[in-house]
């Protein structure tokens, strides 16, 4: 397989089709990747028990029934502090307002905090259909999640209110099936048995990065970066990938390294492991940590990542 992106078996349908952008919005932690894989069926997307682990613009495509829904998994939206951090919001907003639906998807068991308050008035201002989807309901009790559905209801008008658990599936299709036809019609514009448009490359790389935040936890700052740096099809049919970690200070490449590259070793590991699952291709993965002061303000990071480099 090339690096265009896993694919999966499925038939074109006949008669007329309708295709169209599925913008999430939610404050971090909602579970807007796990509502993406969810609804694609497959991991395109990484969940982690980290807040912001979203930072690259991944898609999922999925399939219901003549609809092709091109799902936007938009960073978590937060207040932005540093340069990266602004650059994450104002491109979860375009690709918002870009859209053809939008919905906001809030942790229910949270409910309405200021950061969930903070989105209502942008998400007013986008004159595209909006659902409003309270996940998490394996957590809450029913009254509760009643209370609060007509707490955001009476702030933003919502064209349709979901209630769902996206980690056992509990309202998935019903979700599903309204996004699909509250697309326009149209043609597919993807292939389609493609379930992500996010390049191998970019998916490989945050797999990494994944596995490094798994084994660090709190040790390592989350100004580190990974990208892949090659990608080779061997003969032999297996994949050749090497990736670069980028830290900021030497003290925080030891860590990675580990005692004796213990550490690095196991994260490759397992991200070859995952890797290597995904694409169904035996995978031979080399790591390599560099040293870079304030990769955070380099514009060439941001266009590796599919952000824009915000100015000032
Ligand atoms: N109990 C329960 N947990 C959920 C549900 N959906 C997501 N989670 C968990 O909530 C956490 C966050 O989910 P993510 O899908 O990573 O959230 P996100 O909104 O994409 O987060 P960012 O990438 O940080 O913006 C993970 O630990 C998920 O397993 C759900 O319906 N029920």
């Amino acid at each position: 397989m090339d690096q265009a992106g896993p694919s999966r078996g499925s038939a074109l349908p006949e008669g007329p089709t309708r295709c169209g952008f599925v913008a999430l919005i939610g404050a971090p932690n909602a579970g807007k990747s796990t509502l993406t894989n969810a609804l694609v069926g497959t991991k395109v997307s990484i969940v982690s028990h980290k807040v912001q682990t979203t930072r690259a613009i991944v898609r999922g495509i999925a399939l219901a029934g003549s609809a092709q829904l091109i799902l936007v998994d938009t960073p978590g939206i937060f207040a932005p502090k540093r340069r990266l951090e602004r650059a994450m919001v104002s491109s979860a907003w375009t690709q918002a307002a870009d859209a053809d639906v939008v919905a906001l998807l809030v942790d229910a068991k949270r409910g309405l905090d200021p950061e969930v308050e903070g989105l209502l008035k942008p998400l007013a201002d986008i004159r595209r259909p909006r659902a409003l989807i309270l996940n998490k309901i394996d957590l809450i009790r029913r009254d509760t999640l009643l209370e609060l559905a007509s707490k955001l209801t009476e702030q933003v008008a919502f064209e349709r209110v979901f209630m769902i658990s996206a980690l056992t599936g509990d309202g998935i299709e019903d979700v599903k099936a309204w996004f699909a036809q509250a697309v326009p019609p149209g043609p597919w514009l993807y292939p389609e048995d493609q379930i992500s448009d996010a390049p191998m490359r970019m998916l490989a790389a945050e797999i990494t990065r994944e596995k490094m935040f798994l084994r660090l936890h709190d040790e390592l700052p989350y100004r580190s970066t990974v990208e892949t740096e090659s990608w080779k099809e061997l003969r032999d049919g297996s994949v050749r990938i090497e990736q670069t970690i980028f830290v900021e200070r030497e003290s925080q490449r030891k860590i990675v390294l580990g005692k004796s590259g213990a550490t690095i070793k196991a994260i490759s590991s397992e991200s070859r492991g995952e890797i290597s699952e995904i694409i169904e291709q035996k995978v031979h993965l080399f790591l390599f940590v560099k040293v870079r002061e304030n990769w955070a303000d380099d514009p060439e990071r941001y266009r590796e990542m599919g952000l824009e480099f915000p100015k000032g």
